[in-house]
């Protein structure tokens, strides 16, 4: 029986969060030390990131690289209106922060400048399972493919290359491709670098 993406989720967030402390802290600093070589990185001056949850690989090594090399870190803020959607707030050690509804921390709306997402150079997508060819699973929400959408017109605006980070372990052997998914530029895990051509 074909495994539904339901059962793909959990059992992958379940393989995840067995992770320990020690194997994440290492996975989040190789995947950093992958993908600060790629010139999407080092193009790069405002970078999207996300604060870990739930075992993801933690992006939070690239984001002390990142303050260290005068990039502007932005994370993701549900959108308070539309519907699944995200705004893009920076993000400094000293930011004001609340918990979301996922109970995941993001900045305090406050007077904080947003950044439009199609003005970021580089989004670093959380994701639950990728494929070889870009294929990417979420959280569920379709907050990313939402936001992103624009990048899927032909006429559209180019906007920010989109690299998802994960375990290596989170990689399965296809994904269907749903016609909302936005593709990905790339992928970075502990391992090495997924180029795939946009
Ligand atoms: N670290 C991180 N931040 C992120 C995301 C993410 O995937 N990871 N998102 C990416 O989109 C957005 C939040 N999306 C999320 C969607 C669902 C769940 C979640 O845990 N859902 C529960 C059930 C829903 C509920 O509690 O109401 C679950 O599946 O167990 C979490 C985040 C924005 N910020
Ligand atoms: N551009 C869009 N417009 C309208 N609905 C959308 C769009 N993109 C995704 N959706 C809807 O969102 C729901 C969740 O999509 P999906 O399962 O692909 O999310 P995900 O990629 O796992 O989540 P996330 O992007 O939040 O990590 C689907 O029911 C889908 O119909």
């Amino acid at each position: 029986m074909p495994t539904t993406r339901q059962q793909l989720r959990r059992n992958i967030r379940q393989q995840r969060r067995q992770l320990s402390p020690a194997v994440q802290r290492r996975h989040a600093l190789l995947m950093q030390q992958q993908i600060c070589q790629t010139l999407w990185f080092r193009q790069a001056r405002h970078i999207a990131l996300y604060l870990p949850s739930d075992g993801e690989i933690s992006p939070e090594p690239l984001i002390q690289l990142c303050w260290k090399l005068k990039k502007t870190v932005y994370l993701p803020v549900l959108h308070p209106i539309l519907h699944n959607r995200l705004w893009f707030l920076p993000y400094h050690a000293h930011s004001p922060m609340r918990l979301n509804s996922y109970k995941i921390r993001e900045p305090r709306l406050l007077k904080a400048p947003r950044r439009p997402a199609w003005a970021l150079d580089l989004v670093c997508l959380p994701l639950v399972a990728f494929d070889s060819e870009g294929g990417r699973l979420g959280m569920g929400g379709g907050y990313y493919d939402r936001t992103f959408n624009f990048k899927l017109k032909s006429q559209g605006i180019k906007g920010p290359k989109l690299v998802g980070l994960a375990h290596a372990l989170q990689q399965v052997d296809k994904l269907p491709l749903e016609n909302w998914d936005v593709p990905l530029t790339g992928i970075a895990t502990e391992k090495q670098i997924f180029s795939f051509n946009c």
